[in-house]
């Protein structure tokens, strides 16, 4: 077959798009259809289904012909259901601020761009904003691959009867800003949040030794800082450098190449099973010898894959512990019922924080 012109495989792409419109519309119809049926079952209507939304994805990706690999397919299908659940209801989501953080990028990365996020000061405020239903659901750090736990972020769970409803993950790139009157030579002082001054602490030791290291409350806001300060650099991303029109003098300083940082998504539901699942459990145990043995066996001796423990002071009386664990696995599983049966007996307090989609992309 002879090849096609430029302009005859322009005007195929045409008509590709004209069906891909066609199509987009039809999936948005039903969505609409979806949002009907949801109120019609009366009591309080939730639109936002993150258990579908996690095998929706998933779906995109199994069997993917190519040449689009299933990651790019999953984050077009992102928002196209971004899109679709902002007819049913355009949700207000809260994230830690201010805009410009890494939080906003992993809120967008999960819910897509058709929400409304709102930037809030602290892991406090965002929790606050979700338990009197002002925003929907938030979206707040909760570990990183580098530094560990956000404490505050467990703590708030101690006393917040949120649920968690998914995780997302985000590699973390942090780069060295300066503003558009900056010289290099002359920067006295570098802005970030502490996590991320710790995370670049090598890169710092060895090309700015002699430079002050000034802690402020995020990223975002050590960006801010260079609009009035001529002799000082930012740590931050790329989202805050565009966000602020700051250069970016020195990329991907961050010390381990795999950064990672893991947010959660609270709101006020439960999230049925969606096939690969995880649960956060928190674990109030008695002050006695072996009390932590006590809380562990129960998963050996069910087979359930533990893949994080925290130990926090429960703030209820001193050298009383909780303990934060995340699992494989849906509380309704059988496997993991059994393991909270056994532990109810073994422990003071078990709570699910939630079980909850594993983060598809
Ligand atoms: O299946 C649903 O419950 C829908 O509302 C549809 C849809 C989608 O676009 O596929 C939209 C929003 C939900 O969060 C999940 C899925």
């Amino acid at each position: 077959m002879a090849e096609l012109t430029l302009d005859q495989l322009r005007a195929r792409i045409d008509a590709v798009d004209d069906q891909l419109k066609t199509l987009l519309n039809a999936r948005a119809q039903l969505a609409q259809q979806v949002a009907e049926a949801k109120l019609s079952e009366g009591g309080e209507v939730v639109f936002y289904r993150p258990e579908r939304e996690a095998q929706v994805l998933r779906r995109v990706q199994e069997g993917n012909p190519g040449p689009l690999d299933g990651e790019t397919l999953a984050k077009l299908f992102r928002e196209i259901m971004s899109a679709c659940l902002a007819l049913e209801e355009r949700l207000k989501v809260a994230f830690l601020g201010p805009e410009g953080t890494f939080t906003q990028q992993a809120a967008l990365k999960h819910f897509g761009h058709a929400v409304q996020a709102l930037p809030f000061g602290t892991i406090d405020e965002v929790f606050r904003e979700v338990e009197s239903g002002n925003a929907r659901y938030g979206v707040v750090p909760v570990e990183n691959s580098t530094e560990g736990v956000v404490n505050h972020t467990l703590d708030s769970f101690v006393t917040s009867p949120l649920k968690i409803c998914g995780e997302v993950e985000l590699r973390i790139h942090h780069h060295l800003l300066i503003g558009p009157h900056t010289q290099e030579s002359r920067i006295t002082r570098v802005y970030s949040h502490q996590q991320t001054l710790a995370q670049c602490r090598q890169w710092l030791d060895a090309h700015m030794p002699g430079v002050e290291r000034v802690a402020v409350s995020s990223n975002a806001k050590a960006a801010r800082h260079l609009k009035d300060e001529w002799n000082a650099a930012a740590i931050a991303g790329q989202v805050a450098a565009d966000m602020y029109g700051l250069t970016v003098r020195h990329a991907n300083i961050e010390d381990q190449p795999d950064n990672t940082t893991r947010f959660l998504i609270i709101g006020r539901q439960h999230t049925p099973a969606s096939g690969v699942d995880k649960t956060s459990l928190l674990v109030r145990t008695k002050n006695l010898p072996g009390a932590l043995f006590g809380v562990l066996k129960p998963f050996r001796d069910a087979g359930v894959d533990l893949t994080r423990v925290e130990s926090r002071p429960s703030r209820q009386g001193t050298w009383s512990y909780v303990f934060f664990m995340d699992f494989e696995g849906h509380q309704d599983d059988p496997a993991v019922a059994q393991v909270l049966r056994v532990l109810e007996q073994e422990a003071l307090e078990v709570r699910v924080l939630g079980s909850y989609p594993k983060a598809v992309i």
